[in-house]
């Protein structure tokens, strides 16, 4: 397995917000990550990108204690784009691409051509590429998100971490991303609210309800009208598309 959690829990107080959690990804998959707000997928992430540490239980990466690896050795292999991602100072969408090349560098190492042409490559995949000298100020909110999206790539990651990755982002450029973060040759794990992405683009889903997995498996085993109307309160009738073959919900 690429990326595998066993037993996480964790709490704050008397509350458990990561109840009993176990995954496993294989390598170059796309995994779902489902649930009604407040239901515990961003704190699940966080600890599956090694930010926040289980009260129990442990996270492997190809069978390996996460916990063992150092910051930078994690940061060169694991990327995260989380929900609200900020960059403060006033600097060059291409500046903030090559952040993510910090990790692959030593304080005396040069910045090299085939550094640069990861930039190119991560910012042209998101489809930045011509506003590569713009200030990150002046972009909107869908493009900001973009260009996070493409500091992750710039990472080179084995396993990328996505939440809600499609907020703020047209239509265009939701389908775009969630093709392009299926299509990667990199292990995925996604936060995503809209179910219809869900059943098109993930090869597994976990439904999160209260911190606990309550419903896995392939879109077509998890996405039911029970589990619908069980774990989100709504009314839906679930065919499959004609079009690409998946499942197709529409919420009645
Ligand atoms: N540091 C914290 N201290 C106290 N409670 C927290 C903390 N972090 C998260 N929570 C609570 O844990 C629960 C799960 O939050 P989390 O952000 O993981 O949910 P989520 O499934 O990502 O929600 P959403 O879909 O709204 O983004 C929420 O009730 C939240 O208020």
């Amino acid at each position: 397995m690429s990326i595998s959690a066993s037993r996480l829990c964790w709490r704050v107080g008397k509350k458990t917000i990561v109840n009993d959690v176990s995954l496993e990804v294989p390598k170059g998959q796309t995994l779902g990550l489902l649930g009604p707000n407040g239901s515990g997928k961003s704190s699940l992430l966080r600890i599956l990108a090694g930010l926040r540490r289980p009260d129990s239980g442990k996270v492997m990466l190809d069978g390996s204690d996460m916990a063992a690896l150092k910051k930078k050795a994690l940061a060169r292999r694991v990327a995260f784009v989380e929900q609200h991602a900020a960059t403060e100072a006033n600097i060059r969408v291409r500046d903030v691409v090559k952040l993510g090349r910090i990790p692959h560098h030593s304080p005396f190492s040069a910045w090299s051509h085939q550094d640069d042409e990861i930039v190119s490559a991560a910012l042209a995949r998101v489809d930045m590429l011509e506003h590569s000298e713009q200030g990150w100020q002046s972009l909107s909110g869908g493009e900001r998100q973009r260009v996070h999206i493409a500091r992750a790539l710039a990472q080179t990651p084995s396993e990328i971490l996505l939440d809600e990755p499609t907020n703020h982002l047209d239509i265009h450029h939701q389908i775009h991303l969630m093709r392009l973060v299926s299509e990667l040759p990199v292990t995925s794990i996604v936060a995503i609210h809209d179910l219809n992405h869900a059943a098109m683009f993930c090869d597994a889903l976990i439904v999160m309800q209260k911190g606990q997995i309550v419903a896995r498996g392939t879109p077509d085993e998890v996405l039911t009208e029970a589990m619908l109307a069980d774990v989100f309160q709504v009314k839906a009738r679930i065919e499959i598309s004609p079009d690409h073959g998946k499942k197709h919900i529409h919420f009645l």
